[in-house]
């Protein structure tokens, strides 16, 4: 079966989307983020204390290459991935691509309280999604198989809404 990548911005959903969406297509799960983690043994926002935003872009790319290699997975990426050209290449050969569009109102109440996200710790965290939106929208709808209303309605509900849009599409295999 298929690889299922979730992209959007930070707050729109796409881990916990995700492992509910591979818990109910039975399906792996796999989160950028985690592996990254997993991998250097500290959290994102030491990665980018220690590394800058850079040393993380290019970890990011490295775990983004190597996970989106498997099938059967539903993969959660960070709201970042797309800033890159290369990345953006790989996201639309490997699989199934699913943007979580959520408005920045929403994106705001759902990560002012997480101190696990480094670009959000700056004086103005509301503006500065919205400038994040307004660079990187364009840069996910460029990738998406598939744009869903991520703002709307409990994870539950946003795993249904995919499974429905994903029944609209014609694309079957991971290695195509
Ligand atoms: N559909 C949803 N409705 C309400 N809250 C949500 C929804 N999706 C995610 N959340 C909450 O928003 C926060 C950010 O979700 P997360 O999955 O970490 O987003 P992302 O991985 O896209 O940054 C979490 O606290 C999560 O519980
Ligand atoms: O948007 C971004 O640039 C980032 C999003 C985060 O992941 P989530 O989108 O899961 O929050 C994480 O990769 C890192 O803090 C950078
Ligand atoms: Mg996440």
């Amino acid at each position: 079966m298929t690889c299922l990548i979730l992209i959007g911005m930070m707050g729109a959903g796409k881990t916990t989307v995700g492992r509910e969406l591979a818990k109910r297509r039975r399906m792996r799960f796999a989160d950028c983020d985690h592996e990254i983690v997993a991998r250097t043994g500290v959290t994102i926002p030491t990665i980018f204390e220690i590394e800058g935003e850079d040393g993380f872009r290019r970890r990011e790319a490295q775990a983004l290459d190597e996970l989106t290699l498997e099938s059967d997975l539903v993969l959660a990426t960070g709201g970042g991935v797309v800033l890159d050209a290369g990345n953006r290449a790989l996201l639309s050969q490997r699989g199934i691509v699913i943007y979580l569009n959520v408005p920045p109102q929403i994106l705001w109440e759902r990560t002012r309280h997480d101190r696990n996200r480094p670009l959000l710790r700056v004086e103005n965290p509301r503006q500065r999604i919205e400038e994040l939106h307004r660079v990187r929208d364009p840069l996910y709808r460029e990738v998406a198989d598939l744009v869903v209303d991520g703002g709307r309605g409990n994870p539950g509900a946003m795993v249904r809404q995919i499974e429905k849009a994903l029944a609209t599409l014609d694309k079957t295999s991971c290695e195509h």
